[in-house]
């Protein structure tokens, strides 16, 4: 749960590379706000000016793991103070394309689960309300203008995928098949909020 004395709701949507998540974080946004809720869209890394400058760093330079992480970590932990629990505040639904999960598969990957979780489960990084993973059988789309996380090829996303997929059953994130027409999609996601009293 988002921490108390918010009155918004923190979403995730996550998944590998081409999955859809930023297609699906601008449509369920749109329903939504056509619906009269207040939604603050958002992303990782990046979400304010220093966010997306360090966007541009961590994915432009080839950095040493350890360094990798700490920036993500910093980003977040900024981002959270200046976006995401302001918005919350404000009792708008926040949207973050990428968060936890994505630091968990990455860095974990490289660093180890068992660090890498800890650092995730510091007491300033805020828990969701609900995380939810969009998983394909296989990208939706070619890895052109790929990042430097992206290139690693389709043998990377499928490990990937499979760690998504494992960490999903560890902690109980829920799992919607972002495969389909696009309105399918947007529709799964909006029962799963809708089950959750997130709708209406
Ligand atoms: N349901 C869908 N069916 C087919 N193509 C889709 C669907 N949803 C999105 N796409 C296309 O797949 C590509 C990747 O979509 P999108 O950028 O939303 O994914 P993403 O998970 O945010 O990717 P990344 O993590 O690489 O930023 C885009 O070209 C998008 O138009
Ligand atoms: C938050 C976060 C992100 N990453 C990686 C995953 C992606 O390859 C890029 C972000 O690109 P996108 O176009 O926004 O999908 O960053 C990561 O390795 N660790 C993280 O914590």
């Amino acid at each position: 749960m988002a921490s108390s004395g918010v009155r918004g709701s923190l979403v995730v949507i996550e998944g590998p590379d081409r999955v859809g998540k930023s297609t699906q974080v601008a449509r369920l946004a749109r329903r939504l706000e056509e619906e009269g809720r207040a939604v603050k869209v958002s992303r990782e890394p990046g979400g304010d000016q220093v966010g997306e400058a360090l966007r541009t760093v961590i994915l432009e330079t080839q950095l040493d793991p350890w360094t990798e992480l700490l920036l993500f970590l910093a980003g977040r932990a900024r981002h959270l103070a200046e976006v995401v629990e302001p918005a919350l505040r404000g009792g708008e639904l926040v949207l973050l394309d990428r968060y936890t999960p994505s630091t968990l598969v990455y860095q974990g990957a490289m660093l180890g689960d068992v660090v890498v979780g800890e650092l995730t489960s510091l007491p300033v990084f805020l828990l969701p309300n609900v995380t939810v993973i969009l998983d394909c059988v296989n990208p939706l789309a070619a890895f052109d203008d790929a990042d430097r996380f992206e290139r690693r090829g389709l043998r990377a996303w499928e490990e990937r995928r499979s760690r998504y997929l494992s960490f999903a059953r560890q902690f109980g994130w829920i799992v919607v098949s972002g495969d389909g027409p696009e309105q399918a999609v947007t529709d799964r996601l909006l029962a799963v909020l809708s089950s959750r009293g997130m709708l209406g």
